[in-house]
């Protein structure tokens, strides 16, 4: 049996847990380099949560600069089994208005300039991604939703930008036509990341507005962003108030794979791997290479 962990990365909005009882900062380094803050870790009822802001303290932090690689070893580390992304983006649907929160169950990676895995030479890996996020984390993510009645769609895709600046009109014109629901800078790499590290992932995508598709409105700009942002603020510490009250006292299994993600992913022979890269990987790999 493996106890339940809940991991928290709060995004734009989302820079502490208040409702968080016997909290102390855990004073984990990583490997990987500097993770966005020092974890918190206390607990919601019998729950133990772990959060870290995803852009630091004072959103120091752009998309761009954050060490997802960090965060996630540092949450591996803290022994987290089941992490929930809290994530302002923008929308594609008229359905899905500011206030709304999207549970996506997809991801189209338009990033380019961050490293999207801890393996490499010397230990290579390819892990399953098709179905990215936990579905029975999702599950209980909407019922969190629905019982503190925040408005939510189960599934939809979260198109993850370089940013930092908003998307052209084209750009956003484009995401809609490959059919995305929502988009945002942050949920790539770090969904890859988690699952390499077998985390349970899901992501909230909270939306603030409707990006740059509309003909006839103006685009998108941060100020639009910060009204909403604090009302669903408001709405996420409620969500995973209730998650965690509801949470299970074990890691339930994840129907599509996420906490067994490495059984057959390496692929380089035992003789062939790098040392260094090996002592690297001790959290996020240490259950199959047997640190
Ligand atoms: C402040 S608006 C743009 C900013 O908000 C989102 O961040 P997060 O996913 O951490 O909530 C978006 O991805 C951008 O980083
Ligand atoms: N329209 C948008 N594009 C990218 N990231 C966002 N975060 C919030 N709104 C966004």
């Amino acid at each position: 049996m493996t106890k339940a962990i809940l991991g928290v990365i709060g995004g734009s909005g989302v820079y502490d847990l208040p409702g968080l009882e016997d909290v102390r900062e855990l004073d984990l380094t990583s490997p990987w380099g500097t993770p966005s803050a020092k974890p918190k870790q206390g607990r919601i009822g019998a729950t133990t949560i772990v959060f870290l802001p995803r852009h630091g303290a004072g959103h120091r932090l752009s998309p761009s600069d954050i060490d997802y690689h960090a965060n996630i070893d540092v949450l591996k580390r803290a022994g987290v089994t089941d992490l929930v992304s809290l994530s302002a983006c923008g929308s594609y649907r008229e359905e899905l208005p500011p206030g709304t929160f999207v549970l996506a169950d997809q991801f189209i990676d338009r990033t380019f300039r961050r490293q999207p895995t801890f393996f490499g030479p010397g230990c290579v890996a390819h892990v399953a991604f098709s179905d990215p996020v936990a579905p029975n984390l999702v599950a209980r993510l909407a019922r969190a939703a629905a019982a503190e009645s925040v408005p939510h769609v189960v599934g939809g895709s979260y198109v993850c930008m370089e940013g930092p600046q908003f998307s052209t009109r084209a750009e956003s014109t484009t995401y809609k036509a490959m059919g995305a629901s929502i988009v945002g800078m942050t949920n790539m790499p770090e969904a890859k990341l988690a699952r390499e590290a077998e985390i349970s992932y899901a992501t909230v995508g909270m939306v603030t507005d409707y990006d740059a598709w509309r003909p006839h409105e103006a685009g998108v700009d941060v100020a639009d962003v910060i009204a909403v942002m604090r009302d669903n603020g408001d709405k996420a510490r409620r969500l995973v108030a209730r998650l965690a009250a509801d949470f299970p006292a074990e890691h339930e299994p994840c129907p599509v794979g996420s906490d067994r993600a490495l059984d057959f992913a390496i692929i380089t022979a035992p003789e062939h791997r790098d040392a260094a890269l090996l002592a690297k990987l001790d959290a996020v790999a240490g259950r199959v290479l047997g640190r």
